[in-house]
């Protein structure tokens, strides 16, 4: 059966960021449809950010509580892993998305069913489950937001060896005796902190010389440093070969560069992200099937007037809090493009994602935490920017005490000598992620040093540790 429908937006792909965008057209008073392959909710919801915290919330809350006298006693139990699952279970919504559909359908949003794609400007055809086929014109803007999803590198073995995948690590309800974990990012790292806490012995194979290589170095080295003293292997420098796994089942040998073998019940590849543009009609529209989408700040993919590609489809920043922001301003510049009016996409206005290119907070949920918005001072560098580094030992304020005996974490601002204001900021700690905030807004409003004085932290919290940086900066002192 064949459907024609005309609405203002299309939408493809219905995770946080294609929801968003609908969110902001209907709210200017345009009509939207959303096409979903898969959950309403996308992965964020149900294999990425929702799921993974869930497993690391009792993680990291076992690991501060038992830093604190009095209360360690009380925590020092393993974690009831099947507890732990069940209330990962529940905040996945148990894989279901009827909320999802209810909330869409309260906006009056048209929701499809089915694999979407391109079929030449402005049209969109979508395959559904039960065969059914319908073609979608937009009158203005069509916004691909298919996401992303896991890459698996082309291993002799691997794919007869039932790799986890991030899918696999945040949804499976059962802790494999020993994990190996290959690849240190982001995924890596929070997962092996999750996994060995439920009682997996991980071993965490690392390519590059340290842990989550985006940020600060000394992140890393505090991260694997926690990991190890914890009981997991966590291996750098190390180059996977080939992975064995006889027949499919039982254990599974994954072979490193120069012959040495790790064997686990279970490994899983956490070697970053591929764009799922590959079947979504791209050829259609002149561009390259497969590749991550260019877009300029209006989120306009780059040499079209009615195309935009939002969130990690675009490949800016892998992070649903940016997603939905690139959502809420790609929907404003849709609907102020569709009244004919401000194509004006000036930086730091409403119509451009700005803080895209410098100022992007991510918090790693690992233990303990990292924090981190803006350049790194090596980034910093790179640009060109004459600035200065001041690293503090969280350990140096009161909150610091208070919060965890023998709390450890530093702190480091990146300042632009030329304009006295923050580049970047980073800290690594127990409950650091809280803190990142305030750098953000600092980093983003440019906030210059000299006002930065004004803000005033208050006592005895973590966040003293900006008056300690500020006086390091003030100081002089140099990064030990
Ligand atoms: C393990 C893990 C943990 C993470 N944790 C965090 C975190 O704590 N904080 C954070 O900010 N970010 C986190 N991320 C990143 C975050 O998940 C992504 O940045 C976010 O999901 C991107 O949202 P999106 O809407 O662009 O894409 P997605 O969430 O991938 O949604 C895309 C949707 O499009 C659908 N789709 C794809 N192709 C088609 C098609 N042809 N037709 C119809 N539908 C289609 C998909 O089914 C999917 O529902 C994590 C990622 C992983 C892997
Ligand atoms: N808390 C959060 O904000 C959060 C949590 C999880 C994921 N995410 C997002 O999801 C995205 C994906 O995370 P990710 O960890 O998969 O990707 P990533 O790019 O952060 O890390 C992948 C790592 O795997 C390594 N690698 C690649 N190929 C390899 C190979 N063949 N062998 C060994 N190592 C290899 C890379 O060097 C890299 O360090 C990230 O960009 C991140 O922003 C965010």
């Amino acid at each position: 059966m064949e459907n024609e429908h005309e609405y203002d937006v299309v939408v493809l792909g219905a995770g946080p960021v294609g929801e968003n965008v609908v969110d902001r057209v209907r709210a200017a008073g345009l009509t939207a449809a959303i096409v979903e392959a898969e959950l309403l909710g996308g992965e964020c919801s149900y294999w990425a950010c929702m799921p993974s915290k869930a497993l690391l919330r009792p993680v990291l809350a076992r690991s501060d509580a038992r830093k604190v006298p009095g209360l360690r006693e009380a925590v020092y139990g393993p974690l009831d892993a099947l507890d732990v699952f069940a209330h990962r279970d529940e905040t996945v919504g148990h894989w279901k998305d009827d909320g999802q559909v209810d909330w869409l359908d309260s906006i009056g949003v048209r929701v499809y069913r089915g694999h979407g794609s391109l079929a030449g400007p402005r049209r969109v055809t979508v395959d559904g489950p039960e065969g059914e086929h319908h073609v979608l014109t937009a009158r203005h803007a069509v916004a691909v937001c298919t996401g992303s999803r896991a890459v698996l590198p082309p291993l002799p073995g691997l794919s007869g060896a039932r790799p986890w995948t991030s899918r696999e690590a945040t949804s499976a309800d059962r802790v494999p005796g020993r994990l190996v974990v290959v690849g240190g990012g982001v995924v890596g790292v929070e997962m092996a902190t999750a996994w060995h806490a439920l009682g997996s012995h991980v071993t965490l194979l690392v390519r590059g010389d340290g842990l989550l290589p985006r940020m600060e170095p000394f992140v890393g080295e505090r991260v694997a440093e926690a990991l190890r003293a914890r009981g997991a292997d966590v291996l750098t420098g190390v180059s996977v070969e080939a992975v064995v796994r006889d027949g499919g089942s039982g254990p599974v040998t994954v072979v490193l560069e120069g012959g040495d073998t790790v064997e686990g019940d279970e490994v899983l590849f956490a070697t970053g992200r591929a764009p799922r543009t590959e079947s979504v009609g791209l050829e259609t529209v002149g561009l390259e099937p497969g590749s991550w989408l260019d877009v300029d700040d209006s989120l306009r993919v780059t040499g079209t007037d009615w195309l935009y590609a939002v969130g990690d489809v675009n490949h800016r920043a892998l992070l649903t809090h940016q997603g939905k922001y690139q959502a809420r301003i790609a929907g404003a510049a849709i609907a102020a493009r569709a009244a004919g009016g401000a194509s004006d996409a000036a930086p730091w206005g409403p119509l451009a994602a700005s803080a895209d290119h410098g100022a992007v907070p991510q918090v790693v949920f690992c233990d303990p935490e990292a924090a981190a918005v803006g350049l790194s001072l090596a980034e910093a560098e790179r640009a060109g920017h004459r600035v200065r580094a001041v690293d503090v030992e969280m350990s140096s304020v009161a909150g610091a005490g208070l919060y965890a005996q023998g709390y450890r974490g530093r702190a480091r601002l990146v300042v632009d000598l030329d304009r006295e204001v923050l580049l970047g900021a980073t800290f690594v700690g127990p409950a650091v992620g809280e803190l990142l905030h305030a750098a953000t807004v600092a980093v983003t409003a440019e906030v210059p040093v000299a006002r930065l004085w004004h803000a005033v932290p208050s006592y005895p919290t973590l966040s003293e540790v900006w008056l300690r940086l500020l006086e390091a900066y003030r100081d002089g002192a140099d990064p030990a």
